[in-house]
């Protein structure tokens, strides 16, 4: 397996409190990955660091061949913003947007021009049963129909790797399932890796595989294929 993305013997502490003790992990192009664990294992701090938002103290993060925790902050957002997508367990939508707004929003501030984010964007909302919601603002949606649009914001620049970090936490079981299934499909179409921070088996069986981090360590990987 050749990784696309990959954390080598990674720490991490806030402070005094140490969240990764030396976790190694990788994700291959087009693998989706469940990251499992009890709360406070360091999943979120985990995928933070693969992420780029969080700078490592030790160990190495390698994306498509390069260093990615040595890169200077300009050329670390920059990469984040155009290969990689997310989306949290609140779907955090900018409350002023409308829908279809807050889907553009990646390509915009990726300097596409207004109306090609916005006819892109367009597409996502057939393609996630979201048709007629384009002009709402996020407190005029569902959770579910909330967290498809956020999906669609995390997908709509085509990223290498979409972080998804408790997707469904906010949801009941069926909507949960829904939006795994819409979000599992859309990334496979698209041959998006996907790093899935959940602590719910039901979600983690979307993954091709699965690892467990607990205190701050990788301690197992099984393949639930
Ligand atoms: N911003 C922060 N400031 C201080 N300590 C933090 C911060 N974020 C996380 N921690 C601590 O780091 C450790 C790992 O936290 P992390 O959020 O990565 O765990 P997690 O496995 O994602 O937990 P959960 O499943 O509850 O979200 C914990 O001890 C946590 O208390």
């Amino acid at each position: 397996m050749t990784a696309l993305l990959e954390a080598q013997d990674v720490t991490f502490s806030f402070g005094a409190t140490p969240a990764l003790r030396g976790a190694t992990v990788s994700v291959a192009a087009g693998e989706i990955l469940a990251v499992m664990g009890p709360s406070g294992s360091g999943k979120s701090t985990l995928l933070h660091c693969l992420a780029g938002i969080l700078v490592p103290d030790g160990g190495t993060i390698t994306f498509a061949g390069e260093r990615l925790d040595t890169l200077r902050e300009g050329t670390r957002t920059e990469l984040r913003r155009n290969r990689f997508g997310f989306v949290f367990q609140f779907g955090q939508l900018v409350p002023e947007l409308t829908a279809q707004e807050n889907v553009a929003l990646p390509l915009l501030l990726a300097g596409t021009a207004r109306t090609t984010a916005m006819s892109a964007a367009r597409e996502w909302f057939g393609r996630l049963g979201l048709d007629g919601l384009e002009r709402r603002r996020s407190g005029e949606l569902s959770g579910g129909q909330a967290q498809r649009v956020a999906l669609a914001r995390g997908l709509v620049s085509r990223p290498q790797v979409l972080f998804a970090d408790e997707p469904t936490g906010a949801l009941d079981s069926l909507t949960g399932e829904q939006v795994m299934d819409l979000l599992t499909a859309a990334a496979r179409e698209q041959g998006t890796s996907v790093v899935l921070v959940t602590h719910e088996p039901r979600v983690a069986a979307y993954a091709d595989r699965e690892v467990i981090v607990r205190d701050g360590k990788l301690t197992s990987t099984v393949c639930v294929l």
